[in-house]
């Protein structure tokens, strides 16, 4: 039994997440890069290669800093999804965006929602252990949002949304094709708006995610069986 695989983007983040882990050895830590495309790949052969090897994983967690919905959660702020959305899959059309499952092709096609859920088992084990929390979709964008005009249509499209980052719904959806638990958990390093990088509190949120990673400890089950096993 392997445990957790947590994924995050860059090394920083990774080992915010390491600092604050209860019990290092039932959690496996791998920074896979920034964005969907290297996030999905990389998780989906972490996944194949520890299942191969005998030892799958129990659960997938995408974790690392977000961008936060104004009034919503605050910078500093911690967020657990109970959905990963693809926010930008899908078309423009005149009368606006239109998601992937308005495209006109059969669902089958989709390979996997745009929406996918939290596992209800790992969410609600992180809720009970992270009380203060904003519980909420994330949504996973390939670009960083920067402008008031894109920030304000998100929210129209996605008005109970509390985050945005580049990995979540990715990393859902390997641990989804491998049939595995999983959750997305942010801590807030700026507000969603006009783009001012140099105003983002990586630190802060770096700090949050220490804080917050305390949370991943190991269920009653997986703290019985020691990793390897
Ligand atoms: O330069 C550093 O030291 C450093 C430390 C930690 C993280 C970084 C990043 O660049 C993280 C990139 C990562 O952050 C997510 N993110 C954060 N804010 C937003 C946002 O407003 N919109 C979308 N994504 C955001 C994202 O998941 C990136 O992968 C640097």
């Amino acid at each position: 039994m392997t445990g957790l695989l947590v994924v995050t983007a860059v090394p920083a983040e990774a080992e915010a997440v390491r600092q604050g882990l209860a019990d290092p050895t039932t959690v496996t830590v791998v920074p896979v890069g920034v964005g969907p495309a290297v996030a999905g790949a990389a998780t989906a052969r972490l996944l194949a290669l520890a299942e191969a090897a005998g030892r799958p994983y129990q659960g997938v967690v995408s974790a690392g800093v977000a961008g936060g919905f104004p009034g919503r959660v605050p910078v500093g702020g911690t967020v657990l999804g109970d959905h990963s959305v693809a926010a930008d899959l899908g078309a423009e059309s005149p009368e606006g965006f239109l998601p992937v499952e308005e495209l006109g092709m059969p669902a089958e096609l989709l390979g996997a929602p745009s929406v996918l859920a939290a596992d209800p088992t790992l969410l609600t084990r992180l809720r009970q252990r992270l009380p203060g929390a904003t519980v909420g979709p994330v949504l996973t964008v390939s670009t960083v949002t920067g402008t008031v005009t894109s920030t304000a249509a998100l929210v129209a499209r996605h008005p109970t949304a509390v985050a945005e980052a580049m990995e979540g719904y990715a990393v859902a959806v390997a641990a989804d094709q491998a049939r595995l638990p999983f959750v997305e958990l942010r801590t807030i390093s700026n507000p969603i708006g006009p783009r001012d990088r140099a105003a983002w509190q990586l630190g802060t949120a770096l700090t949050a995610l220490t804080a917050a990673a305390a949370a991943l400890g190991p269920t009653g089950d997986q703290a019985a069986t020691p990793p390897g096993c």
